[in-house]
């Protein structure tokens, strides 16, 4: 359960104790209010090269992105860049649904044709256990999706006190069916569950949340290459390529360092030849590295800490983060928000992801992606 935050950027770390379901990748409020909260001068510098509108269209017609891992959505050899909007303009607004619901449409076109040609239909095993409501909404959305594109979903949902043993053997159960190409163990598990062994027991061919250790060494080292990449990384990823971002010799920072989304996140930028900083709750002036970012990527749980002027003019802004805050105006009494300010945000950076509505829908169209990667490596279809 975590607290309830309120709208209003500058009163971001006062909370509420209300309770609702968590926020995602949730860090320790209290240390990060007095780490992270020290105000710093604002200092204007060089905004980042976008490309236009015109080829953010074109992207749309490729299908190409979800056939293979990092596999670019369309050329970079293009010459229709733009500078970035100056500050005193609105950011383009990077929208995650739409994006999201356009690699639905590639997938179900992959989908249907590898039926039809060999007569596979991709499987995909989901376990959750307990009674988070936030987890339950979760893997509905992804059993919804699944059926939306054609892939088969298996659901397995065990009560809070369950054994680590029982979800070890539908874990061993999934990964000797044939019928199921990927296996996904909702996240956050009750705290008497080893999380480490769960996911070690995931077998890696099927691993499409990319947590298996394996998967993760494999995409920090030069050379190799991880069978699947985390949904919601790999979404971030994915929708500064289909918006025309350039990465490689950018400046990025990743605020954040959780296992399944700010370390692989780092690790996937880096791979795409961005200089990459990572600020946690331990790194002194965390604005002043943040401002010299191209590219951020905030992924920390806790609402609104990105403020204004921690970002650089023309600066992107992807925001992760998913936050409850009080909201009188809305029937359930809260709304949510990411990890940045965005009312501040959206005036300083040249493009930005809302809250709702940007890397969340990603992460579940990652995960339809890796599922169907996954049936067509085992089944050797290209
Ligand atoms: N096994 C996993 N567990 C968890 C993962 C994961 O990738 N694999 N990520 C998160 C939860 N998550 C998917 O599981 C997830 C979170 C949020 C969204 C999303 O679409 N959010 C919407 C808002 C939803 C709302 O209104 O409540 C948005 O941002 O627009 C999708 C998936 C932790 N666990």
């Amino acid at each position: 359960m975590a607290s309830v935050m309120f709208t209003d950027c500058s009163s971001s770390t006062a909370a509420a104790a209300l309770l609702l379901p968590s926020s995602r990748y949730r860090v320790r409020h209290s240390v990060l209010h007095s780490l992270w909260s020290m105000p710093l001068q604002f200092a204007p510098v060089k905004p980042i090269l976008l490309r236009t509108t015109a080829t953010i269209s074109h992207a749309s017609a490729s299908p190409s992105i979800v056939t293979a891992d990092l596999e670019r959505a369309f050329s970079t050899n293009t010459s229709l860049y733009s500078t970035a909007m100056a500050a005193e303009t609105s950011a383009k607004i990077i929208d995650g649904k739409s994006i999201a619901k356009q690699i639905r449409d590639e997938i179900t076109v992959e989908i249907s044709r590898m039926k039809d040609t060999v007569g596979v239909v991709p499987g995909l095993a989901v376990i959750l256990v307990g009674d988070r409501k936030d987890s339950a909404t979760y893997v509905r959305n992804k059993k919804k999706a699944c059926e939306s594109v054609g892939i088969n979903s298996y659901e397995v949902h065990l009560p809070e006190d369950s054994t680590e043993q029982e979800v070890l053997t539908h874990i061993s159960g999934f990964n000797d069916d044939p019928s199921v190409h990927g296996i996904l163990v909702q996240l956050p598990l009750p705290s008497h569950m080893n999380e480490q062994n769960i996911l070690n027991s995931v077998c890696i061919e099927k691993d499409v949340d990319g947590f298996h250790p394996l998967n993760i060494g494999r995409l920090a080292m030069r050379g190799r290459e991880p069978l699947f990449v985390s949904c919601t990384p790999k979404g971030c990823i994915e929708l500064l390529h289909r918006y025309g971002v350039d990465i490689k010799g950018r400046r990025a920072v990743v605020i954040g360092r959780s296992n399944i989304v700010g370390t692989p996140a780092a690790l996937l930028l880096q791979r795409e030849d961005a200089t990459v900083s990572v600020v946690h709750s331990r790194t002194t002036n965390p604005e002043e590295i943040t401002r010299q970012a191209d590219i951020i990527i905030a992924a920390v749980g806790q609402a609104n800490m990105v403020r204004g002027s921690w970002i650089k003019p023309g600066a992107v802004v992807i925001d992760v983060g998913i936050n409850p805050v009080e909201d009188a105006k809305s029937a359930k009494g809260y709304c949510l928000v990411g990890d940045v300010c965005y009312e501040e945000a959206c005036k300083i950076a040249s493009a930005i992801t809302p809250v709702p509505g940007g890397v969340g829908p990603m992460t579940i169209a990652m995960l339809l992606s890796n599922t169907l990667t996954s049936a067509k490596r085992m089944h050797n279809y290209k």
